[in-house]
């Protein structure tokens, strides 16, 4: 079995919890209040500015130009594709890309992007690629699943964010990931295979925690 199908099978548990939390389902038939959206919103803006310099980071690690080149395109698309998607959602709830940048990260949008980071920087690719493809894979999965649900793509809020996740371009750099994680995990002893399950498995419960903190509309307790 490849080790990126070892994962999927052994997480499957929290990646039910993670495709069925209400944020996801209530987006999938248009409910999702739209503040709580706006909340998630701004958080995955801040998210995807760290989200990006692993893409950087893994171009750094990578061991040949071909892979290099698609990190850098990886970094491209964040930055001009998917952000530009947020971008596209703030200006319809009054906010500027500026005030966007300028927001203030909520303690879980802090820990994953930190989390992220760390082990991009102090790991190996294959660390690093064990970080990142919870996020491109249940992101591309959640879009499928709810592209499927009828009318839930033509949705005047939701339905732009569902085309972007489902699409084909989204779809071709998850697989790639997926890929890059088989090959980076090839060879590896049974206690790096071991850490490497331990990365994935942390990044899978933060997904969960960003859409329940989302969801909450959570920020420092203390400041409330
Ligand atoms: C939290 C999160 N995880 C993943 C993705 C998909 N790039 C995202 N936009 N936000």
């Amino acid at each position: 079995m490849k080790f990126s199908e070892h994962l999927y099978h052994k997480l499957q548990p929290i990646w039910r919890k993670n495709h069925s939390h209400p944020f996801v389902k209530e987006m999938g038939d248009g409910t999702l209040d739209p503040d709580k959206f706006r909340f998630y919103m701004v958080q995955d803006y801040l998210y995807l500015i760290d989200y990006s310099k692993l893409f950087a980071l893994g171009a750094v690690k990578a061991t040949n130009l071909e892979d290099m080149g698609t990190f850098s395109s990886l970094l491209d698309s964040t930055i001009n594709e998917e952000m530009s998607l947020h971008r596209q959602y703030a200006s319809r709830f009054g906010i500027s890309a500026e005030e966007l940048e300028a927001a203030e990260p909520s303690p879980i949008t802090l820990a994953y992007t930190h989390y992220m980071l760390y082990s991009a920087q102090n790991g190996t690719l294959a660390e690093l690629v064990a970080a990142l493809l919870p996020c491109m894979w249940s992101y591309w999965e959640i879009g499928k699943e709810l592209n499927e649900i009828p009318g839930a793509s033509e949705h005047d809020l939701y339905g732009d964010w569902i085309k972007m996740y489902s699409s084909e371009e989204f779809g071709e750099l998850a697989t790639w990931c997926i890929r890059l994680m088989d090959k980076a995990a090839n060879g590896k002893s049974e206690e790096e295979l071991l850490k490497l399950e331990n990365i994935f498995l942390n990044t899978t419960r933060f997904e969960y925690m960003f859409w329940d903190v989302a969801y909450n509309k959570e920020m420092w307790p203390t400041d409330e």
